[in-house]
């Protein structure tokens, strides 16, 4: 097959930034995505309604003209949270999910929850209307192997969180490992999981033999090779509990190459030839509809968009520029090592 035809992509999984790297960036996804579930860990994070409803217009700013991609907000979870103001922000439309950052997990995650009896209100008012929580899901103890992070995370915190409010809708973001994989595929229909594009395709010695490549660093860390073959299996499945968050997660390149480089990959604009060509060596091209443009707006009980994305295999690979030019500054596009005869049809 040298062509395939998809309703257009959603990404459940962004970051935009603000400023002059939102100018830089939105168009990057705007071009190929219909929709996508914008991450709030700006600085000062976006907690209320309010905050929500400013972003989308400064995001709605940056789009290329005639642009009709539509920005779905998210609140930061804080122990201040006020739940009220959450339900009035999902019942006006505006909001369309809740994030959960374990304090000092990430990228601007120092608002983020310590006390989890804090949020419970919150958590039991989502659950009564719905609302799904995305975590970020890594332990931040100390004590606690940067590997072992996401599945310590599973067992001691999502799970009792899950259990303690019955009917909380929750989305685990950018699995890593097979522990995340079976988690979620084990659980019911209130429970879903998304897979970057980078974690399928890179494992923890892309980032540390032969050198050390900040470029790859994000978090949660790559893990080992065996881990990144059940992202893929999962992601190539058609199982609806997986869908495509890309975590694209742009930082300029002075802060990634870096005595203390900064997490996260840039990759919104070269996903979707990326995941055709992981899903062709899968033989699992036939799939790549549900993982990127059915099982998401399932779990978000929105409608498939109507409008379609067309892929097609040529002999010439891509060229894509090593790098983007924002106003923030340049920002390395993710490289994945290998030849991309997939290109988007314009
Ligand atoms: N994924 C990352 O490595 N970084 C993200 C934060 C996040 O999603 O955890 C960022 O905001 O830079
Ligand atoms: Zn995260
Ligand atoms: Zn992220």
């Amino acid at each position: 097959m040298n062509s395939i035809t998809l309703p257009r992509p959603d990404d459940w999984h962004l970051h935009l930034r603000d400023g002059a790297m939102l100018e830089g960036v939105a168009p990057e996804t705007a071009r190929d995505f219909a929709r996508a579930i914008i991450m709030p860990n700006l600085v000062p994070p976006v907690v209320r309604g309010d905050d929500a409803a400013a972003y989308r217009e400064r995001i709605l700013k940056a789009l290329p003209e005639g642009s009709d991609f539509e920005p779905l907000m998210t609140l930061y979870l804080t122990e201040k949270t006020d739940a009220e103001d959450v339900a009035k922000a999902a019942a006006s439309g505006l909001v369309k999910a809740v994030k959960l950052y374990p304090a000092g997990a990430t990228t601007n995650s120092d608002s983020g929850v310590r006390d989890f009896d804090k949020v419970r209100g919150v958590l039991e008012k989502m659950a009564e209307i719905g609302l799904p929580l995305c975590v970020h899901g890594e332990v931040t103890r100390p004590e606690v192997d940067i590997f072992d992070r996401e599945a310590v995370f599973i067992e001691t915190v999502l799970d009792p969180i899950r259990r303690a409010t019955p009917g909380l809708r929750v989305v685990m973001e950018h699995i890593t490992t097979k522990d995340g994989v079976d988690y979620v595929s084990s659980q019911g229909e209130d429970m879903g999981g998304t897979i970057t594009t980078h974690h399928l395709i890179i494992n923890r010695n892309h980032i540390l033999v032969g050198g050390i490549k900040p470029h790859y660093y994000c978090l949660p860390v790559a893990k080992r090779e065996t881990h990144r073959l059940a992202l893929v299996a999962a992601a190539t499945s058609g199982n609806p509990h997986f869908f495509l968050g890309t975590d694209s997660a742009p930082h300029v390149d002075a802060a990634k190459e870096s005595g203390c480089g900064c997490a996260g990959c840039f990759t919104a604009t070269n996903t979707m030839p990326l995941l055709a060509h992981v899903f062709e060596a899968e033989g699992a091209l036939d799939k790549l509809e549900a993982f990127a443009s059915r099982n998401g707006p399932a779990f978000y009980r929105l409608p498939v968009n109507e409008a379609t994305l067309t892929l097609e295999k040529t002999d010439q690979p891509n060229n894509w520029p090593a790098k983007i030019e924002t106003g923030a500054g340049p920002v390395t596009l993710f490289d994945p090592g290998f030849p991309v005869h997939w290109h988007v049809k314009r």
